[in-house]
């Protein structure tokens, strides 16, 4: 291994992380810089197979070097051993024996400068922050890194379960960057026929395909000089995630049909439920692009991890429902099951089991009989069999509703938002009148 080699890059560049690693991808050199930027002694890191797994996926992705690995100044996220996140440049050289076997690799990685420091954005524990209320540390976390990734145009990937709010940050980070008072598109990748996604991205020209009756504007050119939200980005066909690689890489895009590119003046910001690293090794997901879309990633804890929010957003909730009408109180008890279930629906799941509990109660007061059966623990049996049926039209009424505005009047979002199909929704909006 030609240690000196990296030894000497270390030497050239005193402030970088210089970092080799042998053929089985174990830590063979980790330089004083990298001391310095990444916070870890070299006797903790030498031998180790990749430091970071436990604590920070992309840290995985900043040391782990693989054979066909050769990046050039990807930007990526990571964790120094003192808990901060810092941005920084990678850049890999793959090296290769004799016989033209891998023979371990080079990365050097340096801090990319273009951030602001901390305290630029200051958002206030226990007070609304962009629709979202919090005083967990590690939420408190994602409003600080909102208010700093707002500042530039690295792309942001928001990992979280169904409800934890990914809609929610992006559109903070939308509403706190320069592109504000621009278009916010928000499109749900999962809701889609696979077949009509890249029309809905690129748009097509009329005579396209068969059916193509008219010209369609893609979501590209609809968030021209905004923000485009792909939610559910880990469920696009490969062959759609090669042309939206295609599309970053370049920063134009093509409609269907059409022989005339145009720019892509669009600030990404993409979402997902799944692990996107587990979906690239399984081959669901382009490592190329993964990297792309994960400069910044940013995760919302589930709900039950943060169980001390609960009585914080029930309150903000319930005032958000009733407006400037009576606001209902909660009881202790009603508070304690809140706090004892799980909510594998997360937040969405609080909102609609409150709507829920607000209808059932006189209004003013919230007692644990009021709560949906799941969360008292009961078996769906004879109680929720005996709602009456204009209570569940009321109920159905105020779900949809909010689903509707949630999804800023996208039919086929708020649909898929409550577990329905679009031509369902369609026909309890006019039951419902
Ligand atoms: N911290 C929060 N404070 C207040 N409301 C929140 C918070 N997080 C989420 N919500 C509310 O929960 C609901 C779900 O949020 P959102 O649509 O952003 O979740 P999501 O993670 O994008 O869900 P999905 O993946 O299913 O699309 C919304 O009604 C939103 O207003």
């Amino acid at each position: 291994m030609p240690l000196s080699l990296a030894q000497q890059i270390a030497k050239l560049m005193p402030d970088a992380a210089v970092i080799m690693v042998n053929r089985d991808c174990t830590i063979h050199y980790w330089s004083p810089g990298a001391e310095r930027l990444l916070g870890f002694p070299a006797v903790d890191a030498i031998s180790q197979a990749g430091l970071a797994g436990s604590h920070c996926e992309s840290c995985q992705a900043a040391y782990e070097v693989t054979p066909h690995d050769r990046l050039v100044g990807h930007i990526l996220t990571l964790q120094t051993a003192g808990g901060q996140s810092r941005v920084v440049k990678k850049y890999t050289m793959p090296l290769f024996d004799d016989h033209g076997e891998f023979n371990g690799s080079i990365a050097v990685l340096i801090a990319y400068p273009t951030l602001p420091g901390p305290g630029d954005s200051q958002p206030v524990p226990g007070k609304p922050y962009h629709g979202m209320i919090s005083h967990n540390p590690v939420m408190q976390h994602v409003f600080t890194m909102i208010g700093r990734v707002a500042k530039t145009d690295l792309p942001v990937l928001v990992r979280g379960e169904s409800g934890t709010g990914k809609e929610l940050v992006a559109r903070a980070i939308h509403e706190e960057s320069t592109r504000k008072g621009q278009p916010f598109i928000a499109i749900n990748c999962a809701a889609l026929n696979p077949n009509i996604l890249e029309s809905e991205l690129f748009g097509h020209v009329k005579g396209a395909f068969t059916g193509a009756i008219r010209q369609h504007v893609g979501v590209f050119e609809q968030a021209r000089g905004g923000t485009l939200f792909l939610d559910e980005i880990a469920e696009i066909p490969l062959d759609l995630q090669a042309k939206l690689l295609r599309v970053l890489e370049t920063g134009e895009f093509t409609p269907l049909g059409s022989e005339r590119r145009y720019i892509a003046d669009v600030r990404i910001i993409t979402a997902t439920h799944r692990a996107l690293r587990e979906e690239a090794k399984s081959g669901r997901f382009r490592h190329d692009l993964l990297y792309r879309l994960r400069v910044i990633p940013i995760f919302l804890p589930p709900l039950r991890e943060r169980r001390h929010d609960i009585p914080l957003l029930a309150k903000h909730l319930l005032h958000e429902q009733a407006g400037d009408v009576l606001v209902p109180q909660l009881t202790q008890a009603a508070v304690e099951h809140l706090m004892q279930y799980d909510w594998p629906g997360n937040v969405r799941e609080l909102r609609n089991a409150l709507s829920y509990a607000w209808v059932m109660s006189d209004g003013a007061v919230i007692d644990m009989q009021h709560l949906p059966a799941e969360i008292l623990g009961l078996k769906n049996t004879g109680r929720a069999a005996s709602k009456n049926t204009a209570t569940r039209r009321q109920l159905d009424r105020h779900e949809i509703q909010a689903a509707i505005e949630r999804h800023h009047g996208n039919l086929s979002q708020a649909a898929h938002s409550l577990g329905i199909s679009r031509t369902t929704l369609w026909r309890k909006l006019k039951t419902l009148d």
